[in-house]
């Protein structure tokens, strides 16, 4: 009965040879794992299997079999994977984490009232300020040559998706990025995330005797305490500001009101408002920015994509003002980019894993309950792979995009591909994804209006070309830091991020409430000093 607990079942997908015991896990990638399992999908097939001890994983890479599955029978394939130390750090009430319990629906169901595409579409106007202020704190590099190490775009990213987040939902904002809700939550995370890194912690969900270690000896569950205390500081303090400032009436449109005024309704405690909130803030923070610093990378190897899409901006906007949502309807070019960088370098290229809540049956195939399922984005939205759907999938051509809708090459049938892919699947699909977009559409006008990206340059002035295969590991990943430099297109450019930044203040002023007295000051000191030079300038 030993030799057989590994060995892969009658009826499951083929997939890689199983040992006794440990079945494939011995091979399990634990870095980059969506390179191997791209591997194996030309071995074994567009939907192969690995065992790991007696658990089962599947992985699907064929686009018909992610929307047959994963879409259409939603309703089967809707769970996680369990995670003890999701539940050691949230109780269960982290929302992407989550089992399909009554909890994650009620979670569920509380996204989906708030974050509509016209729910979201209210906060277009702080989204737009926030993305204004990406551009003049890019402008305002500490350099005055405007060269740029990667400093200044990893860390604004980072503010303007964290200060976006933090003002929608909590009616907050975070003007600068050296401040503790930046630097403390961003500390914490780093935390959370080696906490789950494949073999930081015993396999306790695979052995779950090892669950039973007590802490003294078990150094990992010390640090999950320690990263639940200081979470559910931050998720509940974040939720009593907001209450409070619903009490002086100084209510601004932020969604977390509109939750706290229905918690009844909705049934949520205290307890699952804070974490449901600390849920979006993690799921819409690291993934946004990831995003536009993909995106940079790209724009900076391929400089003749770059090259268009200045011509087809200048063309369609001009000199004179700065783009809006309404032109990118004018801009195939532009939008095709935007569809290119989420199929280039998909932020979550294995997405997040689901499992099956009952067995499955699919083209002869049995998927037991309980399998957790993986989706393979590089087999057909991204790189390395030989008969792909596109045209040179390793590179970033944003042509393919205005050759077909889901930018596949010419025969193929790319029915199957949707271009939601990249913010998952069926009833796990990203809820911020309305909000997502917004921030992606406006940031990527604005940087390519806005700037001339560039490689750095060696001493002797030759440009250091930039690697866009080096990036972190993890489920969720990004560019590793890398080096560039960005400078304003023109002068009258610079002067119109400089005047928008400055009518940013009306919009801005409802949302700096709540502001520790070194945010206060720094944002006082950053429009007096953007008035003195207005006034200078006459
Ligand atoms: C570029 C931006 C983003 C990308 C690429 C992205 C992608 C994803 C993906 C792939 C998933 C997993 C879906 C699945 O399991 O099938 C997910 C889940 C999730 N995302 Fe996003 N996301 C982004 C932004 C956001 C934002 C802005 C928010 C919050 C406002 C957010 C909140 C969440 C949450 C709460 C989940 C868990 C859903 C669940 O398990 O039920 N995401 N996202």
């Amino acid at each position: 009965i030993v030799l057989k607990i590994g060995s892969r079942e009658k009826g499951l997908p083929p997939g890689p040879p199983t040992v006794p015991i440990l079945g494939n896990a011995h091979i399990f990638p634990t870095e980059f794992p969506h390179y191997k399992f791209t591997e194996w999908a030309r071995q074994y097939g567009g939907l192969f299997s690995l065992k790991i001890g007696q658990d089962t994983v599947v992985v699907l890479t064929d686009a018909a079999a992610v929307k047959d599955l994963m879409d259409k029978r939603s309703s089967t394939t809707a769970d996680r994977p369990p995670s003890y130390l999701g539940e050691l750090v949230t109780n269960g009430l982290h929302m992407a984490l989550a089992r399909f319990t009554p909890a994650w629906k009620t979670e569920r169901r509380a996204a989906a009232a708030i974050l509509t595409p016209q729910a979201t579409s209210q906060h277009l106007p702080i989204q737009r300020a926030e993305a204004t202020q990406l551009l003049h704190n890019i402008l305002h590099s500490p350099q005055a040559s405007l060269y740029y190490n990667f400093e200044p775009i990893f860390t604004q990213f980072a503010r303007y998706s964290i200060s976006v987040i933090y003002s929608v939902l909590h009616g907050r904002r975070v003007p600068q990025y050296e401040t503790e809700e930046i630097t403390g939550y961003i500390a914490v995370m780093h935390e959370w995330s080696a906490l789950l890194e494949p073999g930081a912690v015993p396999p306790v969900d695979a052995i779950p005797i090892l669950k039973r270690i007590p802490e003294r000896w078990a150094k990992w569950k010390r640090d999950c305490k320690r990263v639940r205390n200081l979470q559910r500081a931050r998720y509940s303090r974040l939720v009593e500001e907001t209450r409070e400032r619903m009490r002086r009436n100084q209510h601004n449109g932020s969604f977390m009101e509109d939750i706290l005024e229905r918690q009844a309704e909705l049934g949520m405690d205290d307890e699952m408002t804070s974490w449901f909130g600390g849920t979006l803030l993690e799921g819409g923070t690291d993934t946004t920015t990831s995003y536009l610093q993909s995106l940079v990378l790209a724009l900076i190897a391929y400089p003749e994509v770059q090259k268009k899409a200045h011509e087809e901006i200048d063309r369609m906007v001009g000199e004179h003002r700065m783009p809006t949502l309404k032109d990118l309807e004018q801009m195939p070019y532009i939008r095709a980019i935007i569809s290119e960088t989420h199929r280039f370098r998909p932020v979550a290229p294995l997405g997040a894993p689901h499992a099956t809540l009952a067995t499955e049956e699919y083209h002869g195939y049995i998927i037991p309950k309980g399998t957790t399922i993986f989706v393979n984005m590089c087999e057909f939205i991204s790189f390395k792979v030989k008969q792909s759907l596109f045209d040179n999938p390793e590179d970033f051509m944003p042509e393919r995009y205005l050759l077909s809708e889901n930018g596949t090459k010419p025969g193929v049938d790319g029915s199957d591909l949707k271009s939601t892919f990249p913010f998952g699947f069926g009833r796990r699909i990203c809820p911020g994804r309305y909000l997502a977009q917004n921030s992606i559409d406006l940031n990527v006008m604005n940087l390519l209006w806005a700037f001339n990206l560039k490689p750095d340059i060696d001493t002797n002035g030759n440009p250091i070309p930039v690697d866009t295969f080096a990036y972190r590991k993890g489920l969720s990943t990004a560019p590793l830091p890398f080096k560039c430099r960005i400078t304003p297109r023109t002068v009258a450019k610079a002067g119109i991020i400089e005047n928008e930044f400055l009518e940013t203040a009306d919009t801005f002023s409802k949302f700096e409430v709540g502001l520790s007295p070194e945010d206060k000051e720094f944002v006082a000191r950053s429009r007096n000093t953007l008035t003195e030079a207005k006034l200078l300038l006459g």
